[in-house]
């Protein structure tokens, strides 16, 4: 039996996500990356109608992989020296289509505001009862975080693609951790623990949520002021 097939757990990818914190707070690539792929191993497990969504996530990975193991791959130990090697030499593209549309920041964003969707939706699994509908509360999770930046076509292949999610039981199941109880236990942490748990927890007191990765940008990356242009320019 391969690596790859060997079974995993919920706990395991969550704990990959919680020592992504270095500890001068910065957070590693490395273990982000690592975090990712046991995310898509969850997703690939529930059927190839997610697979146009887990292609992105893997070529988004492959993006960082490859910047990673690159000449520059010394600035790209953390979050912060990413950023701030991309930003000193102009690599990021501030424009819509860009010079630099497999930028580091640009990539990692994106990939950040889908662990948004996960923090939704998870948060949903947990508070919900047998018979309530993934379906319903994947949708929910995506029109609160990832579906603002998502034009219309990619909104409407997300859309359908939930009809196809398996029942709570299932991801119950495939979390690995146990019975639903000790699921539930799991996903009970506060929003704190999580933010310890994936590693990128905010920074500044009053700010938002703990993967609000804007939020991150804003308060350790990015010098201060001027850094909502910045972050717009990002989003694009
Ligand atoms: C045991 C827990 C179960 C959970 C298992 C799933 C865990 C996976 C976590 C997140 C998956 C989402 C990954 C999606 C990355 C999307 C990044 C993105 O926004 N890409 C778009 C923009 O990129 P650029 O074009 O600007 O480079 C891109 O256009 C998107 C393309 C694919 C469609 C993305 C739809 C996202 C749906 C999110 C819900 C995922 C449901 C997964 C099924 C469980």
């Amino acid at each position: 039996v391969s690596t790859e097939d060997q079974k995993f757990t919920l706990q395991e990818v969550l704990d990959t996500f919680k020592i992504c914190l270095s500890e001068n707070k910065e957070v590693l690539l490395e273990h982000y990356v690592a975090g990712w792929r046991g995310l898509v191993r969850f997703m690939n497990s529930l059927g190839s109608v997610f697979s146009f969504i887990s292609k992105d996530a893997v070529s988004k990975i492959q993006i960082l992989v490859n910047l990673m193991k690159g000449e520059g791959g010394a600035n790209y130990l953390t979050i912060q020296s990413m950023v701030k090697y991309e930003m000193d030499n102009q690599l990021v593209d501030l424009t819509k289509k860009g010079s630099f549309p497999e930028s580091g920041c640009r990539t990692l964003l994106r990939l950040h505001r889908a662990l948004r969707w996960l923090e939704l939706f998870l948060e949903r699994l947990r508070t919900s009862t047998d018979d309530s509908k993934t379906s319903a509360m994947c949708s929910e999770a995506y029109n609160e975080s990832l579906a603002q930046y998502h034009p219309w076509i990619i909104r409407k292949a997300a859309g359908t693609a939930f009809w196809y999610l398996p029942g709570r039981a299932v991801f119950f199941d495939v979390m690995n951790v146990g019975s639903p109880e000790q699921v539930i236990h799991l996903l009970a942490s506060g929003p704190e623990q999580r933010a310890d748990r994936f590693g990128v927890a905010k920074r500044s007191a009053g700010s938002g949520n703990w993967l609000d990765m804007d939020t991150a940008f804003n308060d350790t990356v990015f010098a201060p002021g001027g850094t909502c242009a910045r972050q717009e320019a990002l989003s694009r």
